[in-house]
């Protein structure tokens, strides 16, 4: 949960203030975060990973069975390392797999970092249709391969909280509808929460259980966006 966040970013010729006032992701729970480009959807996943700091908060409590409810504010980096290798799973839109590693490899590094229970690598793997390309590296791979190679290895944690920014972006949408039927109901079936980040409206509605949009005003000669909960 998240409440009272303010993040300054840009330089000079163009700075943005993204604020959110509250947000909330339940157990089980499917959310997607909307909005135009350059809204601040990335750097609100960067920050619950606890990769990038806001510039002010309120409250910006994780809540997991393994280590139960903590204020991130209080915590050493040490426990934040922990918190974030051991709870959550981030696939970036880029896939993020590493260029010197074939994608078994990217996968299973996850698993020997990762304390607690794990999902099995060949059912996963299997089930993304990507089993005969596991001694590619990523460069050898389509855009839309990496993402699926991402998704195997945020899925294969079995995390606690999975972020996703724009899984699907470099899929067809046959492939991306299959995608995320596969990510939402092991989501779910697993007891994790989804964070997802789309521009597909489609996939939005059809998959999320509740939205939040980030909308852009200038005030005062300031751009700043703001998080509210959507109808669907
Ligand atoms: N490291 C950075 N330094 C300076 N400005 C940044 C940095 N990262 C992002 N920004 C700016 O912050 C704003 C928010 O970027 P962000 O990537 O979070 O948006 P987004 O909603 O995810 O965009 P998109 O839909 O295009 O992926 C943008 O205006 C961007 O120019």
């Amino acid at each position: 949960m998240l409440t009272g966040v303010e993040k300054k970013l840009g330089d000079l010729d163009h700075c943005i203030t993204i604020q959110i006032p509250h947000f909330e992701l339940r157990q089980r729970e499917i959310v997607a975060i909307v909005g135009s480009n350059g809204c601040g959807k990335s750097t609100m996943l960067d920050m619950i990973s606890m990769l990038c700091k806001p510039d002010k908060v309120e409250q910006f409590i994780i809540c997991t069975d393994s280590s139960g409810e903590k204020d991130v504010q209080f915590l050493k980096d040490k426990t934040i390392n922990q918190l974030r290798r051991n709870n959550i799973a981030y696939i970036l839109q880029s896939g993020g797999l590493l260029e010197f590693l074939t994608l078994r490899q990217n996968i299973s590094l996850v698993t020997k970092l990762k304390k607690g229970k794990q999902a099995n690598f060949n059912e996963i793997v299997e089930s993304l249709g990507i089993e005969k390309l596991l001694n590619k590296k990523p460069l050898q791979l389509s855009g839309g391969q990496r993402q699926k190679g991402a998704v195997a290895r945020a899925l294969i944690q079995q995390p606690e909280i999975i972020l996703a920014d724009e899984p699907t972006s470099a899929m067809d949408s046959l492939s991306a509808v299959r995608l995320m039927e596969n990510l939402t109901t092991r989501v779910q079936d697993s007891g994790s929460s989804l964070i997802i980040v789309s521009h597909d409206n489609s996939l939005v509605k059809d998959f999320a259980h509740r939205v939040y949009r980030f909308t852009v005003q200038q005030i005062n000669g300031e751009t700043i966006s703001t998080l509210h909960e959507d109808l669907i």
